[in-house]
């Protein structure tokens, strides 16, 4: 597909029990300052004004709630829900199913819920400049080590090397689909395309675009949010 001025559609996984979290509510819908984080990544997803509609992939059992009862009614009519798997890659899947007439896909974690619109903004910028598969990354700040099945340790990769890969991740529609056909294990959706043998490009992440993965990460969520530190830009 040559032409890259065409729609582009988020899909927002939102289908995860959050178990490392330990809340009662599946995690998307846990509260940060009282508003979903389903809620909040929706409003930045059509906020940053580079996406049309948003796929919400909801837990199964939350998948006829209708999309006014889940997201703020100003952006419900933008929002198709559809039901998740078992698994991350199941779910995006099944959005992926449901972005008809979309020319690029941003899949994007409902647990990144404080992603700054800039962000999206960026990964669409250079979908739109030639890029087929972008992801948001950000230098590691750790030494990193591998170990073997004892935890003794193998290597020390060379970190300026490294980089730890966040949300919204961006593709050419068709490319993400042929990633998908045939079953195989990755964290993230970009490790479906590197299989492929194709070209990913990086744009730079954004700390604010965390993923709230355990009890810290909430804390650390609630008192961004309580420190009037700037999520979203206003446009
Ligand atoms: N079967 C699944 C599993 C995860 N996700 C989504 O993928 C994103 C990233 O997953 P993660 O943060 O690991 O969420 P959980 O799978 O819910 O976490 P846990 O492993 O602690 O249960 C989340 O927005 C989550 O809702 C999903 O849509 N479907
Ligand atoms: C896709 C992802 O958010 C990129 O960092 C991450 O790999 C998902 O990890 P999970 O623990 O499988 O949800």
């Amino acid at each position: 597909m040559s032409d890259r001025n065409g729609p582009v559609v988020g899909i927002l996984p939102a289908a995860g029990r959050g178990v490392r979290l330990g809340e009662p509510l599946p995690k998307a819908f846990v509260e940060l300052d009282g508003r979903t984080m389903l809620d909040r990544s929706v409003e930045a997803m059509l906020a940053s004004a580079v996406i049309d509609r948003v796929v919400i992939v909801a837990p199964p059992e939350l998948a006829a709630t209708p999309a006014d009862r889940l997201v703020g009614e100003s952006f419900a009519d933008r929002v198709t829900v559809v039901a998740g798997g078992a698994e991350r890659a199941d779910s995006v899947r099944a959005g992926l199913a449901a972005a008809s007439g979309a020319r690029f896909v941003l899949v994007h974690d409902a647990a990144r819920a404080l992603t700054p619109a800039e962000l999206f903004v960026r990964v669409v910028d250079a979908l739109r400049a030639g890029s087929d598969a972008v992801i948001p990354v950000l230098p590691v700040v750790d030494t990193i080590k591998s170990v073997d099945k004892d935890g003794v340790v193998t290597g020390t990769p060379d970190r300026s090397t490294l980089r730890a890969v966040q949300t919204p991740q961006g593709f050419d529609v068709e490319l993400l689909e042929r990633a998908n056909r045939d079953a195989a294990d990755a964290t993230d959706d970009a490790g479906l395309v590197e299989r492929l043998g194709e070209r990913i490009t990086t744009v730079v992440g954004d700390p604010l675009a965390f993923k709230i993965t355990t009890p810290l990460d909430l804390v650390l969520a609630r008192t961004v949010l309580a420190s009037g530190v700037r999520t979203e830009k206003e446009m």
